[in-house]
C-alpha cells in the first residue's frame, strides 16, 4: 500500500515539474535565439554605417581593415563581406558558409547552421544637409527610396548559442532532478506517515475485533485519518458500553432464572399443603441414604403411614376439614421424629418416614409412638373435637435388595396388613400387628 500511495502522491508532482522545466527551457531557448538575432542585426547596422562612405569612395583597403577589425573584435562573428550596389565584392574577412548572398534591397536575416544578416547600405542623410529647410525629424536616418550604396553581409557562429542552450538544458535537467528528489522525498515522507497511521488504526481495529474493547487509537491527531480515528474510538466506546449493559442484563437474567429454578425445585420438593417433603424429595434422599447404609453397613428403616377412613372424614366434615386433618397429622408426626428423619407425603393421605441408623425394632417403637400421638390428638372441626387414626407399615432396608421400590413395597405390604387387621396399628413387614392397648 505504501508503494501505491507513494506513486499516487509523487507522480502528479513529477509530471508537473517535468512539464514546467521543459516549458521553461523551450521559452528561454527561443529568447536566446532572438537575442542573438538582434545582436547580429545590430552588428550589421554598425558595419553598414561604418562602411557607407568607404563603399561610396571605393576604398577596398579600408573596407578590408574594417571587416578584419569586426571579426577580431567579435569572437562570434564568423565572416564579414561588403558588396557594392551591383553585387561586386569589395572586401571580406572570413568565409561565408551559407552560400551566395541574395543582396536584396531590404534587411534579410536567416537562421540556419549560422546566423546570416544581409543589410542593404543606403546613404546617410545628415541634418546639416538641410540647414535651410530644417525637418521636424532631426537626426541620422537611412533614406527610404534613396539610391542603394552597397551591401554588408555577416555570418555569426551559433556555437555560443548552442553552448548556452546546452547549459540551459543542463540547468533544466539539474533543476528537474532536484525537483524530482524533493517530490520523491516528500512523497516518501507523506506515504510512510499515512501508512504508519493506517497501520496503527488497523492494529487497534484488529485487537478490538479479538475482544480488547479497552483499546483506543492514539497518536493520529491531524488530517482526515484523525476524524476517522476519532469516529472509530467513539464506536469502540459505544460497543464497550453496550457490551457492559448486555453483560449486566445477561447476569441479571441468569440470576433471576437461577432463583426461579431453585424456587421451582424447592416447590417440587415441598408439599404445598402440609409443608412436608414430596415423593421426589423422598426418593432422592432415600437413594442417598441407601448408598450410605450399604457403604457403612448402617441400619435404615422406613414407615409407611396411611390415615384411616379418611374418605369418611372428607364426606362427613368436608374437604377443607380433610385438608386440616392432613396438616395436623403431618405436624403431629413431625413432633415425634428426629431432625435427621424425613417425613414425606406420597400423595392423598399416604405418608412415609425415612429413618437413618434405625433398625426394624426401633422403627416399630417409633411407629407405635406416632400411632399413639395421632390417636390421642384432637382437631377442632366445626366446634367439635375430631379424632382420627393412622395405620403404619414398618420395613428395614435390606442390603441385598438394592431397590427402593421393593423396599417400599414391603413397607406397603405391611401397611396393607395393618389395614386388614383392623387399622390404627403398626405392622412390621416380617412381624405381626401391634395395636395400642385400649385403642
Ligand atoms: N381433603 C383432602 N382429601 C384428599 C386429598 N387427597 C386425597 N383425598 C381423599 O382421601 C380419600 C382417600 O380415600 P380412600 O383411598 O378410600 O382411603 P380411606 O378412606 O382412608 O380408607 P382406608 O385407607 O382404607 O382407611 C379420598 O376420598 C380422596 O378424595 C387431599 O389433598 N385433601
Amino acid at each position: 500500500m505504501r508503494a501505491r500511495l507513494w506513486i499516487a502522491t509523487a507522480l502528479p508532482a513529477l509530471l508537473v515539474i517535468v512539464m514546467l522545466v521543459i516549458g521553461f527551457a523551450y521559452r528561454y531557448g527561443d529568447r536566446m535565439a532572438d537575442a542573438l538575432t538582434d545582436r547580429g542585426v545590430a552588428s550589421a547596422r554598425q558595419l553598414g554605417s561604418a562602411a557607407e562612405f568607404m563603399v561610396f569612395a571605393g576604398d577596398r583597403e579600408g573596407l578590408g581593415r574594417l571587416a578584419e577589425a569586426a571579426i577580431r573584435n567579435d569572437a562570434q562573428l564568423h565572416a564579414v563581406a561588403v558588396y557594392d550596389a551591383h553585387g561586386q565584392l569589395l572586401a571580406s574577412a572570413g568565409k561565408l558558409e551559407e552560400g551566395q548572398p541574395s543582396l536584396g534591397s531590404a534587411l534579410d536575416v536567416q537562421l540556419g547552421e549560422r546566423l546570416r544578416v544581409e543589410l542593404p547600405i543606403y546613404p546617410t542623410i545628415a541634418p546639416t544637409d538641410d540647414l535651410y529647410t530644417p525637418t521636424p525629424s532631426a537626426g541620422i536616418a537611412y533614406g527610404q527610396g534613396a539610391r542603394l550604396v552597397g551591401h554588408a553581409v555577416l555570418e555569426v557562429s551559433l556555437d555560443r548559442l548552442a553552448q548556452q542552450q546546452r547549459e540551459l538544458l543542463l540547468w533544466s535537467l539539474v533543476t528537474a532532478a532536484g525537483g524530482l528528489v524533493l517530490a520523491g522525498g516528500l512523497a516518501t515522507l507523506l506515504a510512510s506517515r499515512v501508512t504508519a497511521q493506517i497501520t496503527a488504526i488497523n492494529d487497534v481495529v484488529t485487537r478490538v475485533g479479538q475482544g480488547a474493547l479497552d483499546e483506543r487509537i492514539d497518536g493520529v491527531r491531524s488530517g482526515v485519518l484523525a476524524s476517522l480515528a476519532e469516529g472509530i474510538n467513539a464506536m469502540i466506546g459505544r460497543i464497550a458500553t453496550t457490551q457492559e449493559e448486555l453483560q449486566f442484563r445477561v447476569e441479571q437474567a441468569t440470576r433471576e432464572l437461577r432463583h426461579q429454578k431453585e424456587a421451582a425445585e424447592q416447590a417440587a420438593r415441598t408439599d404445598t399443603l402440609t409443608g412436608t417433603a414430596t415423593r421426589l424429595a423422598f426418593t432422592e434422599v432415600a437413594e442417598v441414604e441407601m448408598q450410605r447404609a450399604l457403604r457403612y453397613r448402617n441400619d435404615l428403616s422406613l414407615l409407611m403411614l396411611d390415615l384411616d377412613h379418611f374418605k369418611g372424614i372428607n364426606d362427613e366434615h368436608g374437604h377443607v376439614t380433610g385438608d386440616a386433618v392432613l396438616v395436623h397429622f403431618a405436624q403431629t408426626v413431625q413432633q415425634q421424629i428426629r431432625n435427621m428423619d424425613l417425613l414425606a407425603r406420597l400423595g392423598g393421605e399416604e405418608f412415609v418416614v425415612l429413618l437413618p441408623n434405625v433398625n426394624a425394632e426401633q422403627a416399630a417403637v417409633l411407629a407405635e409412638r406416632i400411632r399413639g400421638a395421632v390417636s390421642e390428638s384432637r382437631l377442632m372441626a366445626n366446634g367439635r373435637p375430631l379424632r382420627f387414626s393412622v395405620s403404619i407399615g414398618v420395613a428395614q432396608f435390606d442390603w441385598r435388595e438394592l431397590s427402593l421400590t421393593r423396599w417400599m413395597s414391603r413397607a406397603d405390604a405391611a401397611l396393607y396388613r395393618a389395614k386388614a387387621q383392623g387399622r390404627n396399628c403398626v405392622v412390621q413387614d416380617n412381624g405381626g400387628c401391634t395395636p395400642a392397648a385400649g385403642d
